[in-house]
């Protein structure tokens, strides 16, 4: 897999693509630095000239030098990973390498363009006032009222900074864009991450003291209009009417009333002056005022509450005013989180606000019927719908009562069962009493109808949106984890099946890339009504993200169904879709998973199901793959083995072997091949065919393969000096090692602390590595070669050698792969490869190592051939650090004496061959 060098090219990776991992190596601005992030993680915002990435690490990493911070130049190797939205970094290791002179110029963006998600990650600035500022754990958030919507700024607090003065100053704030998505891709929220106060600028700075704006009348901020593109905090003064500690304070004065939403606990007494500054939100009848704070000024004069009717109420003069009403009770909730009752009067409902947390049990006795007189502030709620699709005025749709405590609530008449109406009814006859139930209910009922619609209209809007996918109409992943956890009792029931398919679209990204998101979205669209087409009404497909699907089929599911339903999808997935003029192909990977247990666990079918994608991707795509318990025993075998690797450096688990290297002509020892292996306290020893591939997949080959080159020149080293001649060294480079920067410092500070000629160390790549990315990789190998370090190509013949591409690299030696030096005695085709190779390499100058000889015929062969260098296990096997030197000594004896072969652990000759 290539590595990535760009952030805008890692950054605009699919949630598929960056699942598989990119290699990345970038050298980067830091933008922001919160090394505590969640607990576990610290967290970076890096820049490039391309664009910006979120990264995450370890929140225990071990800065070697400098700790960063905005502006800090790093150099950082990761994978990718998907994000909410972007791609991101994980696995991160970094360095910091200095300060950056990049001058970083952030994006004014408006909150509109902020709600789309595209900024996700990117450096921006924005713009607004400052109305509260909140403070959590290690951090603190400025809220911030742009011109067209609310935004949170969030840095790391800094004890020793004040930020206060912020509040209602106007600012211009520069940071990073973290975006908050849903399960279904949809935008919830954006907060911008600044790094410290330096990139806040106070563009107009509020008074300190906030109640020292100029007072206005309550009624003047109804006809508030901000002066300037942005409100800021307004000054009223008025009689307290009522105080919800810590929500909310109403106030009166002898213009009208307004409340205003406060943290602030300190309690007041109702009629007491007071003085409340805060922000306007409109959107009520009247305005309210949020944010507030506010201060008493003594005084105890209750404001009068003015009686009003139901249809007085519900014109809306009197919202946010003290009031008294009276009204029949028709219901109550007091154990509600809000207690309320609900009364009734002139063919009007209106519900009675409580305060939480108090104590309410004398209203339970109140008999229902009763007449009740209520004093508590109006608040007037509008119709939205009607303002938007009817006249644009302000229409009111119900109000409620605000009241401080139960003593608002007065019983004016106690209802009885004997009351003269009920006992004439009584007399009157059923067929009227149940006519008069029958009006009275149907009046009730369209009441209590008509109030409760626009609540259930909104929260059916919500519960759609929630569990149904917008783009294709799909349900989401929670109806399938619904519908998931049903699923044992329906197959204990029916004694039948249930099957799992996971599906994810091949190469979707390319269709956003090539014909633009409009065309993405079209295609998940008929890609999504094919899935359908091909199942049953009663099966279940879900959209889980992106251009993942799951079905789920659990209706009399026999063995063997889930294939032909997989059969179906992956050949209705691959016909084409017209897209306007074009016509676009795609294909489709599928898991497959059926269950005959009703004991099945659903979060492990889910994994076995994706573990079944993978495969299926694996596989060559456009395929699906049914599920198999061998899978699931290798992945977590290669799971916990990727566990125990990441400790196996610290644990000094890890050792070098050693190959002896001969001349070919008059066979001498010329030096030898370091061979990595690795003894696991719990898997035993482990050769490096099995750990290598994991260790390059986590990006643990950097670490690891440093180690390798500075071992095996410190014990060569050692080994040198104790018998007082020179060897050569042969050394393996991982592609992902090959392209971090650090790897010719690293060969260079190995070759300097153990004095050693650059030439007498090799280091081996194989031919892949110069076909795949070659740009990258030859400038690495370049820089390598540069030191005066050679360089052989490692199991030649087998990959993509060109001729013509070798002639132009700088390259030492080749090494013939083992397998034509094991057939070229027995098989005239491999032998043929054998001379062309050393041939051809010797026309161009290069030296040729036969590798994998194993018998006296083969090492005469290419001994005759002309080759130059020999290895293999005719002469010997890799030998342990601690049995060279006596190898080395019985190198004098004949060859089946020779120490080597009791120098090798039996697990390791078992492996071997
Ligand atoms: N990036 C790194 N890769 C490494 C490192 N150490 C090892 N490796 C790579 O792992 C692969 C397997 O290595 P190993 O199991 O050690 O096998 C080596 C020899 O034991 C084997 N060999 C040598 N002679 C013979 C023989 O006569 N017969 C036979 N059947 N096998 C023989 O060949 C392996 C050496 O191969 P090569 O490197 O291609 O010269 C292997 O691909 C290693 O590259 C490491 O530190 N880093």
């Amino acid at each position: 897999m290539s590595t990535i060098t760009k952030i805008g090219q890692a950054h605009d990776l699919s949630a598929d693509e960056a699942k598989r991992g990119y290699p990345v190596h970038f050298r980067a601005v830091v933008t922001y630095y919160d090394p505590r992030n969640d607990g576990k993680h610290a967290s970076l915002f890096l820049h490039d000239s391309t664009g910006s990435i979120f990264a995450l690490f370890p929140a225990n990493w071990h800065w070697t030098g400098a700790t960063p911070h905005a502006g800090s130049l790093v150099d950082v190797v990761g994978v990718t990973a998907p994000g909410d939205y972007a791609a991101l970094i994980t696995q991160t290791q970094m360095e910091v390498i200095g300060e950056s002179s990049q001058k970083l110029v952030a994006k004014p963006v408006s909150f509109t363009h902020l709600a789309t998600g595209i900024e996700d990650a990117q450096y921006v600035e924005i713009e607004g006032v400052v109305h509260s500022i909140t403070q959590s754990g290690h951090r603190i958030t400025l809220n911030v009222a742009m011109a067209d919507g609310m935004i949170g700024a969030v840095s790391v607090n800094d004890p020793n900074a004040d930020y206060r003065d912020l509040v209602d100053s106007t600012v211009l704030i520069q940071g990073s864009i973290g975006t908050l998505f849903n399960d279904s891709r949809q935008m919830v929220g954006a907060h911008l991450m600044f790094p410290n106060l330096y990139s806040v600028k106070i563009e107009e700075r509020s008074p300190s003291n906030p109640f020292s704006l100029p007072l206005r009348s309550i009624v003047s901020l109804s006809r508030y209009t901000p002066t300037g593109t942005l409100p800021h905090r307004v000054h009223v003064r008025g009689r307290v009417t009522l105080q919800w500690p810590g929500t909310m304070i109403c106030i009166q004065d002898d213009t009208s009333g307004v409340c205003a939403k406060t943290i602030d606990r300190t309690r007041i007494e109702l009629g007491e002056i007071a003085d409340v500054t805060g922000f306007v939100l409109s959107g009520g009848y009247r305005p309210m005022l949020v944010d507030s704070v506010f201060r008493t000024l003594g005084g105890s004069e209750s404001p009068e509450a003015q009686q009003v009717t139901p249809a007085e109420a519900l014109q809306g003069h009197h919202d946010s005013v003290l009031i008294q009403i009276e009204g029949q009770l028709t219901g109550r909730d007091l154990t509600a989180s809000q207690p309320t009752l609900l009364l009734s009067s002139h063919g009007e409902i209106f519900p009675v606000l409580l305060p939480k947390n108090q104590n309410n049990d004398s209203l339970s006795n109140i008999r229902i019927g009763s007449t009740l007189r209520i004093i508590g502030v109006c608040s007037v709620v509008l119709d939205a719908e009607e303002m938007v699709t009817g006249s644009g005025s302000a229409v009111t749709k119900s109000f409620h009562i605000l009241t401080r405590s139960s003593k608002d609530v007065i019983v004016l008449k106690s209802a009885s069962w004997w009351t003269p109406e009920r006992t004439l009814l009584g007399f009157a006859g059923a067929v009227v009493i149940a006519g008069a139930v029958f009006v009275w209910v149907v009046v009730l009922r369209r009441r209590v109808r008509q109030q409760t619609k626009v609540i259930r209209e909104s929260e059916e809007r919500f519960r759609h949106m929630a569990l149904h996918d917008g783009l294709t109409g799909l349900p989401t992943r929670h109806i399938l984890q619904e519908r998931l956890y049903l699923a044992p009792h329906k197959v204990r029931r029916f004694n039948t099946g249930i099957a799992l398919l996971m599906l994810d679209l091949d190469d979707f990204k390319g269709v956003n890339d090539t014909y633009g998101h409009d065309a993405g979205d079209e295609t998940l669209r008929v890609m999504a009504r094919r899935i359908k087409e091909s199942i049953r009404s009663t099966d279940l497909v879900a959209r889980m993200g992106g251009d993942e699907f799951v079905v789920l089929l659990d209706d009399f599911v026999e063995p063997g169904h889930a294939e032909v339903v997989a059969e179906k999808i992956v050949s209705a997935l691959s016909l084409p879709i017209p897209l306007g003029e074009h016509s676009v192909s795609l294909s489709v990977s599928v898991g497959v998973c059926e269950i005959f247990d009703h004991n099945l666990n659903v979060e492990t079918l889910l994994k076995q199901v994706d573990m079944a994608m993978y495969e299926a991707k694996a596989n060559g795509r456009n395929r699906f793959h049914v599920f198999n318990s061998e899978m699931a025993a290798a992945t977590i075998a290669r799971k916990r083995m990727k566990e125990d690797l990441s400790r196996a450096l610290e644990e000094h688990e890890l050792e070098l072997y050693y190959q002896p290297l001969f001349s070919a002509q008059e066979p001498t020892l010329t030096g030898f091949e370091a061979l990595l292996r690795w003894r696991s306290k719990s898997a035993g020893f482990v050769m490096p065919s099995e750990f290598i591939p994991l260790a390059e997949e986590t990006g643990l080959i950097v670490a690891i393969g440093e180690w390798v080159i500075r071992e095996a020149c410190r014990q060569v080293g050692h080994l040198e000096r104790q018998l007082g001649r020179e060897f050569e060294i042969s050394i393996n480079l991982s592609p992902r090692q090959l392209l971090h920067d650090k790897l010719p410092q690293v060969i260079q500070e190995a070759l300097e602390e153990n004095c050693r000629r650059p030439s007498s160390l090799k280091m081996e790549i194989t031919e892949n590595i110069l076909m795949t990315d070659s740009k990258l990789n030859q400038a690495a190998i370049l820089r390598i070669r540069d030191l005066g370090v050679r360089i052989a190509i490692d199991d030649f013949g087998i990959g993509f050698s060109s001729l013509s591409y070798i002639s132009r690299f700088p390259v030492d030696w080749i090494k013939i792969d083992k397998s034509f030096i094991s057939d070229c005695a027995n098989d005239p085709a491999s032998l043929a490869v054998v001379r062309a190779i050393i041939a051809m390499a010797h026309s161009l100058g290069i030296h040729v190592t036969a590798e994998g000889v194993e018998t006296s015929d083969q090492l005469s062969i290419v001994t005759n051939e002309d080759c130059d260098a020999i290895q293999g296990y005719y002469y010997s096997r890799p030998v342990p650090f601690s049995d060279l030197p006596r190898w080395i000594k019985s190198l004098a004896e004949p060859l089946e004496n020779r120490c080597v072969e009791v120098a090798i652990p039996l697990s390791s000759l078992v492996q071997e061959h």
